[in-house]
């Protein structure tokens, strides 16, 4: 059996066309990256089912479309949510999730309705009828609806964007423990970067019904030649550790794989936490020696790797590693030039701005 799925689709609409082949890992978050129109929701759909499309799909071993063959959608092992997923209005959150258990057999089930009111903190909510629910609620019912069906695979369009900011802010930890808990792959459509960076693992980049670039999330922002133009987005996301605290000056030590940078506090952070920060193209900067006469605060060694040309004339992309880690920094071509900035070359990386994605 192997352990990927993998999609493969064409289909033409009047002034738009889908053309896609992909391999996608079998657990995780993967991300359908990009602008408004680019095909997004319509690949999920040719995913599910729902959109009959010439192509084929294959999901853990097993074929869902052939060439020859049509798996309709109701009988794909799979479960999708919408950016606002309607819940039955007449029954209550425990009836409401009792709908998708009961569809399935018990000796098929991989999930247990005590584990999915938990994973998504629904367990004081069970009596309550889905009009009295905030938004956040809402989809977190519909989300724990549809992982009772014990899919095979989850499809989330858009899950948080009818949502405002503090409903987001709520639902995010309850998505991130999904995504470290389930063993299902979950594919997750989304045209926010903030969303992106907080809860994928792997990303495909989507422009006019193509993908563009793809591969691990971390790894596929830090290349320099992305054909998905990030543009004042263009940096790289690191994974590491609250080390220390520091209240005097309320700031927080960050340890990388490669270096470690100070962090403003914030009041959630804690010794020992995992966490995202997110380092800017454009906040680093560099320089050839360790220069403490200045008032950037976070100084890392690192080693160029590449140095390509940005999207604007004049400006480079420049490829860094702080020990495995790719960093990536945007400086004026000329800069590039004075400093004689090449592949190889020590320097130290003068870091303005880091960020905790949140
Ligand atoms: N059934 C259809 N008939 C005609 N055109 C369609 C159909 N379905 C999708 N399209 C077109 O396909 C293109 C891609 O639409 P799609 O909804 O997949 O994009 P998206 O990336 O999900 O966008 P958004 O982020 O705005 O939801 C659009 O130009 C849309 O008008």
């Amino acid at each position: 059996m192997t352990t990927t799925i993998h999609a493969r689709f064409r289909c033409a609409f009047p002034g738009f066309d889908l053309d896609v082949d992909l391999t996608l890992p079998s657990t995780g978050i993967t991300a359908l990256f990009g602008h408004s129109g680019c095909g997004k929701t319509t690949l999920l759909r040719c995913m599910a089912g729902l959109q009959n499309a010439p192509g084929t799909m294959t999901v853990l071993g097993e074929p869902w479309q052939t060439e020859e063959f049509f798996r309709p959608v109701h009988k794909r092992p799979l479960a999708y949510v919408f950016q606002e997923t309607q819940l039955f209005p007449h029954l209550n959150v425990r009836k409401n999730l009792e709908f998708g258990y009961r569809r399935i057999p018990a000796s098929e089930r991989q999930i247990e309705f005590d584990d999915a009111v938990r994973w998504l903190g629904l367990e004081s909510h069970l009596a309550r009828m889905p009009a009295g629910l905030s938004g956040g609620e809402r989809q977190r019912v519909a989300i724990a609806r549809a992982l009772l069906t014990s899919p095979r695979l989850l499809l989330m369009d858009e899950p948080l964007s009818a949502l405002d900011r503090a409903s987001k802010q709520d639902i995010l930890p309850y998505l991130e423990r999904l995504r470290d808990t389930l063993a299902i792959p979950i594919i997750y459509v989304s045209h926010s970067t903030p969303e992106v960076a907080r809860l994928a693992d792997h990303i495909v980049m989507m422009e006019d019904g193509r993908v563009v670039a793809q591969g691990p999330l971390q790894e596929t922002l830090a290349r320099t030649n992305n054909p998905f133009r990030l543009e004042d987005d263009a940096g790289v996301l690191l994974e590491g550790r609250i080390d220390h605290l520091d209240p005097r000056w309320h700031l927080a030590l960050f340890q990388f794989d490669g270096g470690q940078l100070w962090l403003r506090q914030d009041d959630r952070l804690t010794p020992g936490d995992r966490v995202r920060v997110q380092v800017l193209a454009r906040d680093i900067s560099l320089a050839l020696a360790e220069h403490s006469d200045q008032s950037i605060q976070n100084l890392v060694p690192a080693i160029i790797d590449q140095v390509d040309p940005d999207v604007a004339p004049g400006v480079s992309l420049v490829r860094l590693l702080a020990g495995p880690t790719p960093l990536l920094s945007r400086l004026t071509t000329r800069a590039v030039d004075q400093l004689a900035l090449a592949p190889g070359k020590n320097v130290w990386m003068q870091i303005k701005s880091v960020a905790l994605v949140d």
